[in-house]
């Protein structure tokens, strides 16, 4: 029995993402949170001839509490996305707050499910659910993934386009740190099985991996940012979580998790000096079984997009933890 919740049902990725979750048989129960539109949306989804119930639920009559109450995992799309011209930190601002209140939620409600947090600025919007987490006294490091999934699906497409691989998914490319812009890291040098890329292909390819956001934000042209990609690559980690939580071995995807509270996670940390890290994760029963450490074997290219990476990173990972800490004014 798994009860899987869409939080941030309604939108642009919730309403995708939900439906991949509604056609899984590894979900029994699908609860759609939204502040609007869940019960139409779970109406339609639950005509579905998959064996999932599906429910809709609204902040009124206390939907949050019968939403996530005995959640096993839960999935957070919920906040604003881009348009052309902002950053992903642009979004802290109302963003923040959204994931603070649902994590709270979570803690009180759900406080053993697995999170996956979509809802951007990544790079912070983890350390603020890791912080709510904390204080409630509920933090388990190894069941909280940010979700940068869709940075390593747009890898394996990029570099198929290149190499002529006709199945991308057959490639597996780590793509590690955060998730903007320069903090996000792909190895190629470490891509199974090996891939060539040539020299002079090789910063353009890097270029569209970090900032293949900007590309979909761009065609949108201000109705938003992916959703489609992402709800293929947000269910993608779900469903990886799910196989390993059931007892399949050796299954490995890149997550952002907090370094210090996971196995492996300790020795990365002091190599990368943030706390809060995407690295390929062994996942397993519990969760997290392993970090896995790509960042020492990378080559001396990428250590160099990894200095830009750590930069950046650690001041959105501070702004995330002070959001908590010290919160702004109302
Ligand atoms: N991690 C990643 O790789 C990616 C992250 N994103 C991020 O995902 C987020 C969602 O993007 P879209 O689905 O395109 O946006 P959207 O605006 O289409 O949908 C967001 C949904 O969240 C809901 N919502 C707002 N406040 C809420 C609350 N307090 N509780 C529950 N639901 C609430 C809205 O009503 C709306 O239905 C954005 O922050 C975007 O930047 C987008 C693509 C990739
Ligand atoms: O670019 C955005 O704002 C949405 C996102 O995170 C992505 O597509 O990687």
């Amino acid at each position: 029995m798994v009860k899987a919740i869409v939080a941030g049902a309604s939108g642009g990725i919730g309403q995708p993402l939900s439906l991949l979750l509604k056609a899984s048989p590894l979900i029994t129960e699908l609860s759609l949170y939204d502040v609007v539109n869940t019960p139409g949306v779970a109406a339609d989804l639950s005509h579905i001839s998959s064996p999932a119930k599906v429910t809709g639920w609204l902040p009124k009559d206390d939907g949050m509490e019968k939403a996530f109450t005995g959640g096993d995992i839960f999935v957070i799309p919920a906040g604003i996305p881009r348009k052309p011209g902002m950053t992903r930190d642009d979004l802290f601002k109302i963003n923040a707050g959204i994931v603070q209140g649902l994590v709270e939620g979570i803690a009180k409600y759900a406080p053993k499910a697995y999170i996956l947090i979509i809802s951007n600025p990544v790079n912070s919007t983890v350390p603020i659910a890791a912080e709510v987490l904390k204080r409630a006294g509920v933090f388990d490091p190894k069941k909280l993934f940010g979700v940068t999934t869709l940075d390593v699906v747009r890898a394996e497409t990029f570099v198929a386009e290149i190499t002529g691989e006709k199945d991308p998914a057959k490639l597996n490319i780590p793509v590690i740190g955060g998730h903007s812009g320069e903090t996000i890291v792909p190895l190629f040098s470490q891509a199974k099985p090996q891939v060539q890329i040539p020299s002079d292909k090789l910063d353009a390819l890097v270029n569209r991996v970090q900032f293949g956001g900007d590309e979909v934000v761009k065609a949108k042209d201000g109705l938003g940012s992916a959703t489609l990609s992402m709800a293929y690559a947000g269910f993608r980690f779900a469903e990886k979580l799910l196989k390993a939580v059931n007892g399949d071995q050796n299954i490995i995807e890149p997550s952002f998790v907090y370094l210090p509270g996971v196995p492996g996670g300790e020795a990365i940390a002091k190599t990368t000096g943030v706390d809060f890290f995407s690295v390929p994760i062994h996942l397993g029963p519990n969760g997290v079984e392993k970090a896995i450490d790509v960042v020492s074997s990378a080559n001396d290219h990428e250590k160099k997009l990894l200095e830009a990476c750590y930069t950046g990173l650690q001041g959105n990972v501070s702004k995330g933890i002070e959001f908590v800490q010290n919160p702004p004014p109302k």
